[in-house]
């Protein structure tokens, strides 16, 4: 499976922010997404979670069974600030999850089965997600992922503001399921980057390229990647 990008342009008054921006995204693989601040990260996750709409171009999955338009409901988005229902318990809100989606589970998965996998505490599972730390949070958005399997997961620097801990876990849930999906994953933190992704993808002057693998092996990696993303500003 593929995640293609084709031509997609989108602007906010003078402001050209994606700029025909084409690029294929292939399964199994994390992809970090670096780029300087106003570069158009976000827009481009909104334009494929149809948050917003693009000026033109659009977004499509290519599989054995032919392509067709990336759908809502096959974009799993981890917001910095996540999003969840703070009034349920985390029990409550992982089995009403289940509930709407009985039909994509795994057979044989429980709540605890995530739980478990994600390493929330029994204790915790029954307290209400308001009283859940950020990185709580974060978890429970991936059993969300878990469960519905969206082809397509957005991480909008989702591991900037966890502790150590946390933040391994994290990594090791996300290269636990990266095999069934392309995950992209926006940060700022150029280190966990090159540790945690498997391509790295600069947003630059609208559009996408991908750095190649003899860079980022090479010693003066950082320094050729600043030199990228500050040629950026040159062009402003
Ligand atoms: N709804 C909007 N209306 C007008 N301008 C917008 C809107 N959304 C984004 N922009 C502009 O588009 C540009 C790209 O913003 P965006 O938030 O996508 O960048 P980013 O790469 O995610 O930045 P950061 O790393 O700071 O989060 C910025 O100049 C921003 O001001």
């Amino acid at each position: 499976m593929e995640l293609r990008l084709n031509h997609v342009k989108k602007s906010f008054g003078d402001k050209t922010v994606l700029d025909d921006c084409s690029f294929v995204f292939q399964q199994g693989k994390i992809y970090g997404l670096l780029g300087r601040n106003g570069a158009g990260k976000t827009t481009l996750f909104n334009c494929l979670s149809d948050e917003i709409q693009p000026d033109m171009g659009n977004a499509l999955i290519c599989d054995d069974e032919g392509e067709h338009v990336l759908l809502p409901d096959e974009i799993g988005y981890v917001f910095s600030v996540p999003v969840l229902p703070d009034f349920l318990t985390g029990e409550e809100f992982v089995r009403f999850f289940m509930d709407i989606n009985r039909d994509r589970i795994e057979t044989g998965a429980s709540a605890e089965t995530y739980f478990d996998l994600v390493q929330i505490d029994p204790e915790d599972r029954r307290k209400l997600i308001k009283g859940y730390s950020h990185g709580m949070k974060n978890k429970l958005q991936m059993i969300c992922f878990m469960i519905s399997r969206p082809p397509v997961i957005l991480l909008d620097e989702p591991l900037t503001s966890l502790d150590v801990v946390v933040a391994l876990e994290m990594k090791q849930l996300l290269r636990r399921m990266q095999k069934n999906h392309v995950i992209i994953f926006s940060t700022h933190i150029l280190q966990l980057a090159t540790d945690l992704c498997d391509e790295i993808v600069v947003l630059s002057e609208g559009r996408l390229r991908q750095i190649d693998h003899e860079m980022l092996k090479s010693k003066d990696f950082e320094e050729q990647i600043i030199e990228l993303l500050k040629d950026e500003e040159k062009h402003e």
